[in-house]
């Protein structure tokens, strides 16, 4: 494709992608590289994109972060998953946890063992078998070098962009301020060559990070990339956001609220408590929008409410020449699972991981192509399912989400946990088998049968065993201490 060595690497665009991409790739490459990050205070950044799941972690392992700097730096809180209300039916609740439920055996997964013992009327709820799901509902969190605790965080979007900031200049990369007005392309190849700021000022790089947001400005506005929009599954196209006061101790959940055309978050940060309102302009304006989060917020509002426009969908490659598009230049399929910034993330790894420092060759594009398209369609299929399996009839918003088609690939899933209980992790993707019955069952998809292994455990044994984990479980939360209390000894930011 283009034999030239790449040493040089510019990243237009300074939000949560931009300065993830330059933490990484200086901590990582640094020393191989000469990395410059171009950003636009003028334009400043998206704003929103508080809600991370467990593979931040590793991440931020992978960045060479202590955690609890980290935490005080973004006034951060620890999550434990997400509670789904009035997503089935209005008054519904239930908890995608990250935990493990239950013990799986290799012929089944335990789910059809809590379905073979529900029907045999001595199962607890599903959720009394994960560890992670009853310390959220009861607002406890602990973690150290021997807990057993799958969690995430919940951080300040801006406070984050700035912590990665102050550590990629300490590791070496130079920060340009300034607004991109043009984007420089050799005549042959159309590779790009170099950004031309307003105020002249020419960054030649051998590839390019597009991190510029929703404008895709190097790889929509220059290279035409090309964009599948996924509209048709993913109806909402309009949050609203606002920052409220805490009014009580922080949850160690994300709080996801169906309303009439959409949803409703609440992401629980140290000092305030972040809201949004998720919903198709097609079924509500800005103005009933506007209300209705209003109506509904907790605390004092700290901000006025914004609207931010998007297009669910993907970038139909996210590399295209020598330039390769991370965060919402890539594509969003909006934020009901908190999976973007984990996006970005995997994407800079396997920016990494394939990095082309002796030129920039078709079949690694090809492969680095492929690889975004699976992962980034199997988590739309997740997101489908939760609006795919309602059963409201209480607005147009909802009737048309659940009599909408769905991709193959996700018709194909229901109607294997319908017909069998079967649920499972494809290669590629993210959520695990639990994160799928989770979701099924919370959205009360009921299977018809499951695995007949489970009819070979007697029901005493199948009894005992259940309440010996179950009281298991509630002993260990029963010693944590609460979420709130954790924080403050833990990670409280220290006063200056
Ligand atoms: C409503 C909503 C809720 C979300 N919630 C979550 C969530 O809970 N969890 C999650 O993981 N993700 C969430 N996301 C996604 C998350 O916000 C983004 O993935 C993340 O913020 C990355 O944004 P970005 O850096 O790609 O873009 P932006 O934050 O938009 O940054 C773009 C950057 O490009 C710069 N730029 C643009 N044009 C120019 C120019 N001409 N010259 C110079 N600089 C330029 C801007 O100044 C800015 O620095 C949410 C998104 C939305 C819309």
């Amino acid at each position: 494709m283009d034999g030239q060595e790449v040493r040089k690497v510019v990243i237009a665009g300074g939000g949560t992608a931009g300065w993830i991409a330059a933490a990484a790739l200086s901590r990582q490459l640094g020393r191989l590289l000469d990395i410059t990050l171009v950003e636009s205070d003028e334009i400043g950044t998206v704003g929103v994109g508080e809600s991370t799941i467990p593979t931040a972690r590793s991440f931020n392992a992978l960045l060479g972060l202590d955690e609890r700097e980290f935490m005080r730096a973004t006034q951060a809180t620890f999550k434990l998953g997400i509670a789904f209300e009035d997503w089935a039916r209005l008054g519904d609740r239930y908890l995608h946890s990250f935990g493990q439920i239950g013990t799986s055996t290799w012929i089944a997964d335990f789910h059809h063992f809590w379905l073979e013992a529900r029907a045999r009327r001595i199962a607890g709820g599903l959720g009394d078998y994960c560890f992670e799901l009853q310390a959220a509902e009861a607002g406890k969190f602990a973690t150290g070098p021997d807990a057993a605790i799958n969690y995430a965080y919940h951080l300040d979007a801006t406070l984050y962009g700035r912590y990665l900031r102050e550590r990629s200049e300490r590791q070496g990369v130079s920060r340009v301020e300034g607004k991109i007005g043009q984007v420089e392309q050799d005549p042959e190849s159309g590779f790009i060559r170099a950004l031309v700021l307003e105020s002249g000022a020419r960054i030649e790089g051998d590839l390019f990070i597009d991190c510029t947001g929703f404008r895709g400005l190097l790889i929509e506005q220059t290279l035409k990339a090309g964009y599948e929009d996924w509209g048709q599954w993913l109806a909402t196209d309009s949050a609203l956001a606002v920052q409220t006061g805490s009014v009580g101790p922080a949850l160690p959940y994300t709080r996801a609220i169906a309303h009439e055309a959409g949803w409703q978050w609440r992401i629980p940060l140290q000092h305030r408590v972040g809201n949004g309102l998720v919903y198709s302009s097609a079924h509500m304006d800005d103005d009933a929008a506007q209300a209705l989060l209003m109506a509904k917020l907790e605390g004092d509002a700290l901000t006025e409410p914004r609207v931010i426009r998007y297009r669910t969908g993907r970038r139909r490659k996210t590399w295209e020449k020598n330039c390769v598009a991370l965060g919402l230049a890539s594509g969003f399929v909006e934020p009901l699972e908190s999976t973007s910034i984990h996006l970005i993330m995997i994407a800079v790894t396997r920016l990494m991981q394939m990095f082309p420092f002796s030129g920039i060759s078709e079949p690694v594009v090809r492969r680095f192509n492929d690889q975004a398209q699976n992962e980034l369609e199997r988590i739309r299929d997740f997101i489908i399912l939760h609006y795919k399996l309602t059963e409201r009839d209480d607005s147009a918003f909802w009737r048309q989400c659940r009599d909408m088609d769905v991709p193959a690939t996700l018709a194909d899933r229901i109607g294997l946990f319908r017909e069998a209980g079967f649920a499972y992790q494809a290669s590629d993707d993210l959520f695990r088998v639990d994160s799928w019955v989770q979701v099924m069952l919370g959205q009360r998809l009921e299977p018809l049968g499951n695995h007949q292994v489970s009819r070979l455990m007697p029901p005493e044994r199948m009894q005992q065993s259940l309440a010996d984990l179950k009281s298991k479980i509630a002993a260990a939360v029963q010693r944590m201490p609460t979420h709130q209390d954790f924080i403050e000894q833990y990670c409280a930011p220290i006063p200056a």
